[in-house]
């Protein structure tokens, strides 16, 4: 047991603190609190991993949990996860995101930028408490036990603990998960609210295949415009995300190196969601290829531009078709050049090999939208090693109550 003063909130929803020089990785506690932990993990040099078990000095961003399965009140085995910001009051929450995502930009990328994490306009999240960050989830994951019981996971684990609530999903979803059920034999049930239809749970059993469910499809609605999907496709989760990502990525463009004539690209396309909002801005006149690895999605994302003659579909790694299109002579002359390009990467970031690829074909702009701050910020570093520098940047709260963030960010070569 340890007594330690925490200093800074650090990647991943821990903060630090120092006990006896060595940094202590501690979960449940804020910047400026005094907290009484256990150490979980003292097998590193560098660093140690602890849990709080009682807060000593609380901070006056505390506030009592939104999730009480979650609270620190609990057994810390006993605690829920994916929650591990809701002790901490709302703008405080961003203030910590927006540190993360500053001094992994500074310690990672080489820039200094100070960034404000904006919440979801309200307009956007119709029933969503933007006050309590809480009824925005419309996709949520269970777990099954080897009993069957359904549940998260507990923080930090694979353990299901068995819960009552889920505040952070939409209410419906919450009345129709089967928290007090038993799922024998099934590996999994998640919870769908498409914007248009009732909540559904899917009960997924061991080996189901994608396949079988291929032929249930779902339709989002953002603005005026509707994107069918597979209902297990991927989708923004929180309630308001895909508009305001909609609007953060027509806002990020700048529409001075932007031409609807050029190769404009939506590379990590998914079903066209960002394919649609720059040809929302820019008029039915632009071109602009999707590029997704994910064949059904690319399926959808062709469907859902149909009614846009400069809009197609690719399904294909973004590595390779890169490597394809600079292996095509002519690729500057077919537009690439003066292409503005909009890039979502999984978690895991774009990568060298595809920032690298992408930088040596010259495109004006290029929107990174970024689930993950390390991952954009190493990014971030290889296209400034390349000449390229990061020109705006901003953030969103899409995942409120959890330690993740979303930015938006534009860069461009210095000329
Ligand atoms: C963060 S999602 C973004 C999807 C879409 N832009 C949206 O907002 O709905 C990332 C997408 O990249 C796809 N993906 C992952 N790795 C890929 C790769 N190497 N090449 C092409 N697409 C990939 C995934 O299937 C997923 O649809």
């Amino acid at each position: 047991m340890l007594d330690l003063d925490v200093e800074r909130i650090a990647h991943g929803g821990v903060a630090v603190a120092r006990h006896e020089g060595r940094v202590v990785f501690v979960a449940d506690a804020i910047p400026g609190e005094r907290v009484r932990a256990r150490v979980t993990d003292a097998g590193r040099d560098r660093f140690w991993r602890a849990e709080t078990l009682e807060v000593l000095d609380a901070s006056p961003d505390r506030r009592p949990h939104v999730w009480p399965e979650a609270s620190v009140d609990r057994a810390p085995e006993h605690r829920a996860g994916g929650a591990e910001f809701g002790h901490v009051r709302m703008p405080r929450q961003r203030a910590l995101k927006g540190d993360v995502l500053r001094d992994t930009l500074a310690r990672m990328g080489g820039v200094e930028r100070d960034v404000v994490v904006e919440p979801v306009d309200a307009a956007l999240a119709p029933g969503v408490d933007a006050e309590a960050g809480t009824g925005w989830r419309t996709r949520v994951r269970l777990h099954v036990d080897d009993d069957g019981s359904v549940g998260p996971y507990a923080a930090r684990s694979h353990r299901v603990v068995p819960v009552r609530s889920l505040p952070l999903a939409l209410a419906e979803l919450e009345a129709i998960a089967p928290l007090a059920g038993t799922a024998v034999g099934a590996s999994a049930v998640d919870l769908v609210a498409p914007s248009d239809a009732p909540g559904e749970v899917v009960v997924r059993m061991p080996g189901d295949r994608r396949d079988d469910a291929a032929t249930r499809t779902i339709v989002e609605r953002v603005g005026e415009r509707r994107f069918t999907l597979d209902r297990d496709g991927f989708w923004q989760v929180h309630r308001g995300a895909a508009a305001t990502l909609t609007r953060a990525v027509q806002e990020a463009i700048d529409p001075a190196r932007f031409d609807p004539a050029a190769d404009n690209q939506d590379l990590y396309g998914g079903v066209g969601l960002l394919a649609a909002a720059v040809g929302d801005r820019f008029g039915a006149g632009t071109r602009i290829t999707t590029v997704e690895a994910d064949a059904r999605a690319t399926e959808h994302a062709g469907a859902n531009l149909a009614d846009w003659i400069g809009a197609r579909a690719l399904t294909d790694r973004v590595d390779r078709y890169l490597d394809r299109l600079a292996a095509e002579a002519d690729a500057a002359a077919r537009g690439f050049a003066g292409a503005t390009v909009v890039l979502d990467p999984p978690r895991s970031g774009a990568g060298r090999a595809v920032v690298e690829r992408l930088v040596a074909l010259g495109p004006a702009q290029v929107v990174y939208v970024a689930c993950d701050p390390v991952a954009l910020a190493r990014d971030v570093a290889t296209f400034r090693e390349h000449g390229w520098e990061l020109e705006s940047l901003a953030a969103f709260d899409l995942f409120p109550n959890t330690h993740h963030v979303e930015a938006v960010a534009r860069l461009a070569a210095i000329v």
